[in-house]
């Protein structure tokens, strides 16, 4: 019989630490720039702690309201992993507080990110090196039934994200890359932030904005000026 909504894989592979590494300080705005501006997910998924996240994609989905999978899944994490949680995203319950989070760290699980409520957040919030990023907060605490699964494609804040996608999340929000397209991204990337360096620097040093589109662009609407 199909197990659907109700499987656990224990394992899966991983990207290697130097590839993650490569996006350690690159800004998500200019990555989802190279993704066609439509690649992070829900913009009301925001930082607890503003603490920046990198790793790979742990991937757990929980019926709403519901941890019994995120207490499994926080047994055979490995140290860096990202869990990521698809909750549904309905902020009606939290998923985990102050407990799961202290036995994250421990097992040097990398960060949290759940589309779906957290609680004890006078706790979390004050992590400086613990990343956690959530749509809600809420006393109210998760029921432990289950089913739910880990280390399927779940979709999170409206992106896929499968284990072991790139996770890499900042003050702006946050988006998942396959690793397969990971070096052709990071090459496009470095592109985008050498161009916005010498923009930057025309405006400090030339007090002028390089934006050869933009009558362009009005030129082309047939823009009535008045
Ligand atoms: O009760 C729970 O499962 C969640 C919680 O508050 C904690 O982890 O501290
Ligand atoms: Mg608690």
């Amino acid at each position: 019989m199909s197990k659907v909504g109700c499987r656990i894989r224990t394992d899966f592979e991983r990207p290697s630490r130097e590839l993650i590494e490569k996006f350690k300080d690159i800004p998500v705005a200019n990555l989802d720039d190279c993704m066609n501006r439509i690649s992070a997910i829900d913009e009301n998924i925001r930082p607890i702690n503003n603490s920046k996240i990198l790793g790979p994609a742990f991937t757990i989905k929980v019926p709403e309201g519901d941890n019994l999978m995120f207490h499994k899944a926080m047994d055979i994490a490995k140290p860096g992993d990202i869990i990521v949680i698809d909750a549904g995203g309905t902020t009606k319950r939290a998923i985990f507080g102050e407990l799961m989070v202290n036995y994250c760290m421990i097992r040097g699980i990398g960060g949290i990110i759940v589309d779906g409520s957290l609680r004890d957040v006078d706790f979390i919030s004050k992590l400086v090196d613990f990343p956690v990023y959530a749509k809600g907060i809420t006393p109210n605490g998760p029921y432990k039934n289950g089913p739910g699964e880990i280390n399927t494609d779940v979709v999170v804040g409206g992106q896929v994200v499968s284990p072991g996608d790139i996770v890499i999340g900042d003050g702006d929000g946050v988006l998942f890359i396959k690793p397969y397209e990971a070096e052709e991204i990071l090459e496009r990337v470095q592109k985008v932030q050498q161009i916005e360096a010498e923009i930057m620097d025309k405006i400090k040093n030339d007090k002028t904005y390089i934006r050869p589109w933009m009558d362009k662009k009005l030129e082309e609407i047939a823009c009535d000026y008045i």
